[in-house]
């Protein structure tokens, strides 16, 4: 039986996707073009390709309209907070390294760790006025980690890119977003606390457990898999 596998369309994770499956003797093929939204993998007809954007395939996987895909492991949890628990990270992929950080204004020096920004949030309403402002995208993430931190004096300012300009210009106070080589924190004078990391993220390998796996389609996984062996 045929089963669906995701790969990104587009965005940093695409290229090297084609690259990790190649290396492994599986060649994905795009017959319709770059346009095209529909694939197929060389010798595996029992495998349709499809390619949507990385957010919109942890969507997918965690709803289970699409069996295996290829997205960042911060979308998971990014995307519910059931996430983690209806998939299972099958490979890690070795690329898309990424730290979800909480990240404050290197001018806070008395502000290393979490219990240190716990303080600051307490006070920050009757110092400022209002409360402490985070600017993110990664807003599940955020609560949950600040939720289990015991942090509840904050509000979050939803942010779609650039997040990091968000204290120099005024949206927000602090951030949390994804940092890989630390180049783009240091530019907008940021800093990680030092307990700050709140998540270890790279592309892996996912399959869907709120999918269908009856009528032989758990066969055609197993036989996927198997040949994805590291
Ligand atoms: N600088 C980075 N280095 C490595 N991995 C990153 C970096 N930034 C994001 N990622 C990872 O890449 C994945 C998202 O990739 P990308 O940003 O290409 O996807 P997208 O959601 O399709 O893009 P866009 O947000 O532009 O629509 C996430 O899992 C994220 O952790
Ligand atoms: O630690 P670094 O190596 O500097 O990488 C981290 C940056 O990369 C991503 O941004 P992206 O390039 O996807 O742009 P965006 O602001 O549009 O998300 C992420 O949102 C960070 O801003």
């Amino acid at each position: 039986m045929t089963i669906t596998l995701a790969v990104p369309s587009k965005g940093r994770l695409e290229e090297l996707t084609r690259d990790w499956f190649a290396q492994r003797g599986l060649t994905i093929t795009r017959p319709g073009g770059a346009r095209s939204y529909l694939g197929a993998i060389d010798g595996m007809p029992d495998v349709t390709v499809r390619f949507f954007p990385a957010s919109e395939i942890a969507r997918e996987l965690i709803r289970g309209t699409i069996d295996l895909g290829v997205t960042g492991r911060d979308l998971i949890h990014e995307t519910s907070e059931q996430g983690p628990a209806s998939v299972e990270f099958a490979r890690d992929l070795g690329f898309g390294h990424a730290d979800v950080v909480i990240a404050v204004p290197e001018a806070w020096i008395d502000v290393t760790h979490m219990h240190d920004l716990a303080d600051v949030a307490s006070d920050f309403r009757s110092r400022h006025g209002r409360w402490l402002r985070i600017a993110t995208k990664y807003i599940t993430i955020t609560r949950h980690h600040f939720a289990q931190a015991g942090i509840a004096e904050y509000r979050i300012v939803e942010s779609l890119g650039a997040t990091e300009a968000a204290p120099a210009s005024g949206v927000a106070d602090i951030v949390v977003d994804i940092t890989s080589t630390g180049s783009t924190l240091a530019a907008n004078g940021l800093r990680v606390l030092e307990d700050g990391v709140m998540l270890k993220s790279e592309a892996n390998l996912i399959v869907s457990r709120t999918a269908d796996w009856s009528d032989g389609r758990k066969a055609t996984l197993d036989d996927l898999l198997g040949r994805l062996k590291a």
